[in-house]
């Protein structure tokens, strides 16, 4: 069966990487391109629009989302509400937003995927990190991006700090009277871990998980050097969200 995609976003870093990966599948079809400012009305014979409510035309399965915060929690809920599968690799949804959507694609009986990283080096870090965190309770995450990305810390960093949480023996890192001379020189806090966010031309997406203790070290790294790294992970999650009732976060979930 030929599995009908919707790109909202598609005219971004993320958003036209994807629409190539869907052209050159033959089991995948653009179904419709979203981007609230074009004037374009089709793109190679697939329909454009301004507007989500504009595609509920257009037969769909499945809604791939790579846009913004605010725009992809709405998007989601739409998709979900008029049962089109999303698969969702925008970041910077919260945790209550999250379990909101699991829970509406539960009572719906829609799958979908929610995934701060596509990328399958990503995902072992993450697995790794949340294994070494059993022994090495002190650690620090650096993330680093090109200067574009709008969010901090990213999607990815979060997700494997609350892999961590789950192994790690709650611990607040550092001297207990330190003091930051210049503030936020520590990083962001989460459970007592600090993520450090870099953001740099000419970078992608990377990220570090340095563990320390006593004599030694551990250091975790991956490299995203180009958006086709996540493409092998967007079309699983189309894929498998199609045959599933639930909506999962995290791609480790389908693999
Ligand atoms: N899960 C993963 O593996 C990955 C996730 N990401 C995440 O994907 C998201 C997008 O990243 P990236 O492609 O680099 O960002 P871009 O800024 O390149 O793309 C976002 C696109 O969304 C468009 N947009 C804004 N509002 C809407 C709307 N209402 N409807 C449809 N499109 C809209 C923007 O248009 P305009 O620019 O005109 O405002 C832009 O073209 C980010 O959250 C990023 O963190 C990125 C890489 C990998
Ligand atoms: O904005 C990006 O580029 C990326 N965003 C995701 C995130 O916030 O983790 C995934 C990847 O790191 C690239």
């Amino acid at each position: 069966m030929m599995i009908k995609v919707i790109i909202s976003g598609f005219k971004g870093r993320m958003g036209s990487t994807a629409v190539d990966m869907v052209n050159n599948d033959p089991e995948l079809e653009l179904a419709a391109l979203i981007d609230p400012y074009t004037t374009e009305k089709e793109v190679d014979g697939i329909p454009v629009f301004n507007d989500k409510a504009d595609v509920l035309g257009v037969a769909a399965d499945v809604w791939v989302d790579f846009t913004i915060p605010d725009v992809a929690y709405a998007n989601t809920k739409f998709a979900i509400e008029h049962n089109i599968c999303p698969v969702v690799g925008t970041t910077g949804f919260t945790e209550a937003q999250i379990s909101e959507l699991i829970d509406l694609s539960q009572s719906k009986k829609i799958g979908g995927l929610i995934a701060p990283n596509f990328a399958i080096g990503a995902i072992l870090v993450m697995e790794f990190a949340q294994k070494a965190a059993q022994y090495f309770p002190d650690v620090e995450i650096i993330e680093l991006h090109h200067d574009k990305k709008k969010d901090a810390p990213s999607g990815t960093a979060v997700k494997t700090a609350e892999l961590i949480k789950e192994t790690r023996t709650y611990k607040k890192q550092g001297a207990a009277d330190e003091v930051e001379t210049l503030p936020g020189a520590r990083g962001a806090e989460f459970d007592g871990m600090r993520i450090h966010s870099v953001r740099l031309p000419g970078l992608v997406a990377h990220q570090e998980v340095i563990f320390g203790a006593n004599g030694e070290g551990l250091t975790l790294r991956h490299d995203s050097y180009d958006r086709v790294s996540f493409m092998g992970g967007v079309n699983l999650g189309i894929k498998k969200v199609v045959n599933l009732d639930t909506l999962v976060y995290g791609l480790e979930h389908l693999l």
